[in-house]
């Protein structure tokens, strides 16, 4: 017969949906008890979401057969979700300690986004402001390597998730916190708890802003995020090619349907600067960018050009606009950064939600039926419902 301390040890086998850590580590496990080849375990979770609770059932109920333990009683007890009325129109606001969210999309991957992200995230933490950066490409996360702090062990307090700290911003990242490759097979409902539970479930300090760093496309993961925060803006990182370009007017498209106020575009790999003689010269095109700017009535934030400095810095973990200042790259994040500031500062205290808040209960997308059961209209993992 298994002994608490054989389920115990079992359970730690079980993973929080979307989190690295067990049940047990977590601390979220408050009672087992045992009798003839029968177990009740009880457990206390920190989501609402029911998709977390059957996740949860189904994994224990799984490991404790395989342990040989056929009778199985599982107790869920979490927080009640919160109450939302069928034609809430009021905005949600699920960090309200951060003072604005800028959401760094891309047309697609490749572009430069995450090294745009932090250059600028550390180019504001130079000038004064307190920053984080959440990266939710859970994709790609190589946040965490640019940062210089990959393979680090997340401190938790209590049920929440500390961030880290590198060159004056506070960063958590999908990487840090979940098992490589396991986002691939997400869809719908389980990116959108991911993406919530990184606002939500991590202990962000008061922050002026929170760069977000998102998957390349327009998918879930922007659509959960507008709607859990009231993004401040968005801007969007491109190449100066073409056909860079027509994805990009996609992800500036998607600002527009979500009610997002577009901060600008970093035009990057924009032209090349020699290592050897500085002289900068064309490669992928330079300053296509303005034409789009014009078209979406923004700006264009900055043209960051190739430089070695700026991907050795990513590589490194030492990002260029603090390590080589002088470089003409770090002066360009500089003075792009400057610009988003300005922007942010116009139009931070009109940020709202309000317009983009789902209709359907709490946990369940507007977008995605994939929690009630039903198939979703657009399994690819984008948004299917026209925003
Ligand atoms: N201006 C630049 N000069 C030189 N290298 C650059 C520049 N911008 C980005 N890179 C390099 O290009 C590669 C891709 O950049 P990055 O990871 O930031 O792209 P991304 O758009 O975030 O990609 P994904 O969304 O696929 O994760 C990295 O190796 C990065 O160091």
């Amino acid at each position: 017969m298994a002994t608490v301390a054989d389920i115990k040890e079992e359970l730690k086998k079980v993973l929080y949906p979307g989190f690295q850590k067990s049940i047990i580590d977590f601390g979220f496990v408050k009672d087992v008890q045992v009798g003839d080849n029968s177990a009740l375990i009880l457990v206390d979770i920190t989501s609402s979401a029911p998709e977390v609770e059957e996740q949860l059932k189904k994994d224990i109920t799984v490991v404790l057969s395989n342990a040989g333990v056929s009778n199985i009683e599982i107790k869920i007890t979490k927080p009640e979700a919160p109450k939302q009325q069928s034609n809430s129109v009021s905005g949600q606001n699920i960090a309200p300690q951060i003072k604005n969210f800028v959401m760094v999309s891309s047309g697609k991957g490749g572009v430069g986004k995450s090294t745009t992200t932090v250059n600028l995230a550390v180019a504001a933490a130079m000038q004064g402001k307190r920053v984080g950066i959440l990266d939710a490409d859970i994709y790609g996360p190589n946040i965490p390597r640019m940062m210089g702090i990959n393979g680090k062990e997340v401190e938790i307090v209590g049920n929440k998730a500390k961030p880290f700290s590198a060159y004056g911003v506070d960063v958590m990242s999908m990487g840090s916190l979940m098992e490589e490759g396991q986002a691939l097979i997400w869809r719908g409902a389980m990116i959108m708890k991911a993406v919530q539970q990184l606002l939500r479930d991590i202990l962000w300090e008061e922050l002026d802003i929170l760069f977000i760093d998102m998957p390349p496309g327009t998918g879930d993961a922007q659509l959960t995020i507008a709607q859990s925060v009231p993004v401040t803006c968005g801007i969007n990182v491109t190449t100066p090619q073409h056909v860079a370009l027509d994805d990009s007017r996609r992800s500036l498209d998607m600002f527009k349907k979500l009610h997002i106020p577009i901060g600008g575009i970093v035009e990057n790999m924009s032209g090349f600067i020699c290592p050897k003689c500085g002289e900068e010269s064309d490669i992928f095109g330079m300053g296509t960018c303005d034409a789009l700017a014009e078209q979406y009535d923004t700006q264009v934030l900055g043209n960051l050009p190739i430089e070695p400095a700026i991907r050795e810095g990513g590589d490194s973990g030492k990002p260029v606009v603090y390590c080589n200042p002088e470089s003409e790259s770090a002066k360009r994040y500089m003075q792009s950064a400057n610009k988003l500031i300005e922007f942010i500062d116009k139009v931070s205290a009109s940020a709202s939600n309000a317009e983009i808040q789902p209709t359907t209960p709490p946990g369940v997308s507007a977008c995605s039926t994939a929690a009630s059961g039903q198939k979703s209209s657009n399994d690819s993992g984008s948004c299917g419902c026209g925003h």
